[in-house]
């Protein structure tokens, strides 16, 4: 939306400009839920990018030592690469994206070919804090939910698919994710355009499917 140039009266670079969403939200608030739903419906015709697939990868340290990082510190992600991926995938370009394996703390060893597409959507807790980032998205949503149901939501899926115990969960919270979401996730709700009540929240999810039809020009 941002590279539309009047050439005349007509918009010609409308016609081909890309239009890139970012959905914020603490941990557990549904962010996944949301975006999860949007890429089932529209398949790949939209393209999706996690922030947490890039988290810098530790592989110096052992597991353990991993274990201790604080992962909700903005320096925790290498968001100079998501900047450089999202201005390719603008112009045009597919881009290999690293992916990330929560059990292990670290990158995992496969890429993900990126394609471009008309709408990109980046999800990720600290998309907002990023000034770059903020500037490159023409869409900006933050999920929001009470913080004792994100930690309860939390501890289910981080045991469930993360490989993580009660107790190192409950430790990582008190320690550096909750006081990290209130110093540098929650106060980015300001830059929301939209904050949805629920990342499972029908009506909002028919008023994003509704703006991206028109988007693709199905509308
Ligand atoms: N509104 C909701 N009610 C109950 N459970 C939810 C809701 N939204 C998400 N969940 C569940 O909570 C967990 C975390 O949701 P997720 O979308 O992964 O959060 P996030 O990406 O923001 O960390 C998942 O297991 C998901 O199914
Ligand atoms: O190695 C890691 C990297 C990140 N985390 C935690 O992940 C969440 C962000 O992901 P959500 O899907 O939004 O919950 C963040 O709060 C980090 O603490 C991790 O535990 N280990």
């Amino acid at each position: 939306m941002k590279t539309s140039k009047k050439i005349g009266t007509e918009t010609r670079a409308a016609e081909q400009a890309t239009t890139i969403i970012g959905i914020a939200g603490g941990t557990g608030s549904g962010k996944s839920t949301f975006t999860n739903r949007l890429k089932r419906a529209f398949g790949d015709a939209i393209t999706v990018i996690y922030h947490d697939n890039y988290y810098k990868p530790h592989d110096d340290l052992t597991l353990e030592e991993r274990r201790t990082i604080n992962y909700d510190h903005p320096d925790a992600l290498d968001t100079d690469l998501l900047v450089r991926h999202l201005e390719e995938l603008r112009a045009g370009r597919a881009v290999d994206c690293p992916t990330y394996d929560f059990t292990q703390h670290t990158r995992a060893k496969k890429t993900v070919a990126i394609q471009p597409s008309r709408v990109i959507i980046v999800e990720g807790i600290l998309i907002f804090q990023d000034a770059r980032l903020r500037d490159l998205f023409d869409i900006k949503i933050y999920v929001e939910a009470d913080a004792d149901e994100r930690i309860l939501r939390r501890v289910a899926r981080d045991i469930r698919e993360r490989g993580r115990s009660l107790e190192s969960v409950i430790n990582q919270y008190l320690t550096t994710v909750k006081p990290m979401h209130y110093l540098y996730v929650e106060p980015t709700k300001t830059f929301a355009d939209l904050i949805l009540n629920s990342g499972r929240n029908d009506v909002a999810f028919d008023v994003m499917k509704t703006k991206i039809e028109a988007l693709l020009g199905e509308g």
